[in-house]
Formats: C-alpha cells, structure tokens, sequence
C-alpha cells in the first residue's frame, strides 16, 4: 500500500507506521490506511476519528457492536468520515454482490472460506460480510429457513453460524485468500468463487478509498458504495 501511495501521482505518503511506532506520526495526515490487527484496530481508529483523520480500514474483525461503536466516535467528531471494506478487491465485492443477489432463489446457502495459516481470524472478514448481506436478502425477500436435518454433530463440524449461515474456515499453507458461496435448490446447485491470486489485487480500491472518503459522509461500510455497481 505504501508503494502504492508512493507511486499515485495526487497523494503523498505522509507516514508509514508499523508496531511500536507512535501513532501520533500520523498527525496531520488527511487519511489513514489501516491493514494491522483485529486487536488493535478499533484504538487506532478511536485516535484517528478524534483528531480528525479520514481511516481507510482494511483490517477485519468488525461486528455490529464494533461498527456501532465506530459510529459513535463519528457523531462526537463531525466531518471525519470511515471507510472500512472487508475485501478491496473488485471481484471479491461482485462476489459478495452476485451471492447477495442470488441468495433468496435457493433453500440452501453456505460459504467456505479458504486463507493462508498466518490468517489472524475466522472467519474471514469477506466471509462474515457475506453472510450477512445473504441472510439481509433472505429476510427482505421472505425466503423460508434453511433445510438440515442435523441432530448429531462433532461440536465445530457445521461451522460457525453468522445470521443463520453456516461459514467454515479453511487453514492451508500455500493459499492466498479465497472462498466459496455454496447455494442449492430443488435438483440443482450454483457456485460463486472467489480467487485473490495477488496481493495486489487490494491497491486499486484502496486507493479509491483513499481519494473519496474525505467527501463520504459518516461510516461507509464495504466498497460496494464507492462503486457504480
Ligand atoms: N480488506 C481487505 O481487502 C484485506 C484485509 N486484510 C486484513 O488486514 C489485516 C492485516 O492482514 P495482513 O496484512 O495479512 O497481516 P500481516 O500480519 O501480514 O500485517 C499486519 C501488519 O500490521 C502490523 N501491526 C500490528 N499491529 C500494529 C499497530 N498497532 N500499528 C501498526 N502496525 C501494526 C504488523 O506488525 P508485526 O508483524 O510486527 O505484528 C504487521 O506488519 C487482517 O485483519 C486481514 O484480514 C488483509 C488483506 C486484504
Ligand atoms: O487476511 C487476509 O489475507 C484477508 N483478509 C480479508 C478477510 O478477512 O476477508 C480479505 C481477504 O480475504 C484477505
């Protein structure tokens, strides 16, 4: 993301921090990009929301409590806007879009996610985001509860349950960051995967993010909005 900053023509890099620097290098800055830790994340954001910093947040592990309290640091600092994007990379965000879209056609939904073993939580934020926004299109559209006839289970063999959807976490040397929206219906099913095949495929909504949060009021909450999808 640096390079990235580095190399944009209309931004300049203010200053890079890493853990154990002082946050306080980042005064003056107009916007911060925070890929850390789901640990210290919210204290980052806390002191960039109170002096005035736009953050771009990349880093994962934001519930409905979490985002509430980001809302409440927001309305004690007007002007100060957030954008926090589960995933930066445009496919994963149609991914997200197309499971969303489809979701209320089929009886059934699970989401598999698959990471790299240095994965920090689970599940993925992508996975949580997307589960959400499926049982949101479930709900709005009436689309009944999910088939499954379980009654015995090793504890953890059907995944973790994110507004009633099943999401299973994969840990496998060698793998990026990739998923599957597992959908099934009356004879048939349909799968949308996402494969993020390099690192690099974040920067450019990164740095959409970067050039448009000033100019977006409040907490925007995955990259979708910024797009003319
Ligand atoms: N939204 C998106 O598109 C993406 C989101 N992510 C998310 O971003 C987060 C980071 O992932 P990833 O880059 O793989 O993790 P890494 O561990 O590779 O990088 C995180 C970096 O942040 C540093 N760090 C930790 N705490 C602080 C702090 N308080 N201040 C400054 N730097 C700190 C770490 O230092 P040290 O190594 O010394 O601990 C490390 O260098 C995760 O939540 C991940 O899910 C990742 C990719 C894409
Ligand atoms: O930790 C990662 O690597 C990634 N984290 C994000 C997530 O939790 O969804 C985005 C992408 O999957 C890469």
């Amino acid at each position: 993301m640096c390079k990235a900053v580095e190399a944009a023509g209309d931004l300049e890099l203010v200053a890079p921090l890493d853990k154990g620097d002082p946050i306080e290098g980042l005064t003056g800055c107009d916007v911060v990009v925070d890929f850390t830790h789901p640990d210290v994340v919210m204290g980052n954001l806390e002191w960039c929301i109170a002096h005035g910093v736009h953050p771009v947040v990349g880093t994962t592990g934001f519930d409905a409590g979490r985002l509430a309290t980001v809302r409440g640091w927001l309305d004690a600092n007007p002007g100060v806007n957030a954008l926090i994007a589960p995933n930066f990379g445009i496919a994963a965000v149609l991914m997200m879009r197309f499971a969303q879209q489809a979701a209320r056609y089929f009886d059934s939904v699970e989401i598999i996610e698959l990471h790299h073993p240095n994965k920090a939580d689970a599940p993925s934020g992508t996975a949580r985001r997307t589960a959400e926004l499926v049982a949101e299109a479930r709900r709005k559209a009436g689309t009944g509860p999910m088939p499954d006839a379980t009654s015995a289970e090793l504890d953890g063999a059907r995944g973790a349950e994110v507004d009633g959807v099943h999401v299973h976490a994969v840990r496998l040397a060698g793998l990026i960051a990739h998923q599957e929206v597992l959908m099934g219906g009356d004879g048939e099913t349909l799968t949308i995967r996402h494969d993020t095949m390099n690192r690099s495929s974040f920067t450019p909504g990164v740095l959409l993010g970067v050039r448009r949060v000033r100019e977006t009021p409040g907490l925007t909450v995955g990259l979708e909005h910024l797009l003319d999808l």
